[in-house]
């Protein structure tokens, strides 16, 4: 049975945090592969800054580019709506019969945990792995494996607030999503 390993994300960039934790899993946990999946619409999230969602889309794909193994999951894309990861991985089930999934979260949203939709159900389709995030504690009352990673606060709220001040993004997220961002004036307004 493959074993695979999902980060979903809003993406509102992508950043260095993003691409740290779902190496580490991957290589900690010896899997097979590991999908980015952007959400259409997150639930229980206000997305502030919003950009397009084929920005998001499109940063992401960049993000990972050429790396073996990786690669953009846009299933959420395609049915549009509010993405629900339950709905998502009952259809990855159907579609992927023969793969054990990984889902991949950070500590804001392990804590968030009992108030997703359908968790009950949820948590008998995936295994939830569980990394810490600076400021959050890595407490759940449903079963998530933990696996130790490099902490680093960075979120793309401070993205979003560093490119809206002109401070510099350098070396927090991938040299190419800085030229995106630039090219397409993302973040510059709020
Ligand atoms: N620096 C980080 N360390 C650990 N986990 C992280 C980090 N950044 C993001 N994550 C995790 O990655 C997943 C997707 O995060 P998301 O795309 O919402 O980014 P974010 O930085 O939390 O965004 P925002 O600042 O806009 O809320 C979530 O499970 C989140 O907990
Ligand atoms: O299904 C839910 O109720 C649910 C609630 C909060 C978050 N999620 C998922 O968790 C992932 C990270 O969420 P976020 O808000 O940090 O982008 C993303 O794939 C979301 O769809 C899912």
């Amino acid at each position: 049975m493959k074993r695979i390993a999902i980060l979903g994300g809003t993406f509102n960039p992508p950043h260095l945090g993003h691409l740290i934790i779902a190496n580490e899993v991957f290589y900690t946990l010896n899997l097979d592969e590991c999908w980015f999946m952007p959400s259409y619409t997150p639930p229980h999230k206000e997305v502030s800054d919003e950009v397009n969602p084929e920005h998001r889309l499109r940063m992401l794909e960049l993000a990972i580019k050429g790396q073996e193994h990786f690669s953009v999951q846009d299933i959420e894309f395609d049915r549009k709506g509010t993405s629900y990861t339950f709905d998502t991985i009952r259809l990855l089930k159907e579609l992927y019969p023969d793969v054990h999934f990984y889902f991949v979260v950070g500590g804001d949203m392990v804590e968030y945990l009992p108030k997703w939709h359908r968790i009950e159900e949820l948590v008998h389709l995936v295994t939830f792995v569980g990394v810490k995030r600076p400021g959050y504690e890595l407490r759940s009352s449903y079963p998530v494996e933990f696996v130790e990673v490099p902490q680093v606060d960075i979120s793309s709220s401070l993205i979003r607030e560093r490119v809206n001040q002109g401070h510099s993004i350098q070396y927090l997220v991938p040299n190419e999503i800085k030229a995106y961002i630039e090219e397409n004036g993302l973040y510059e307004s709020r």
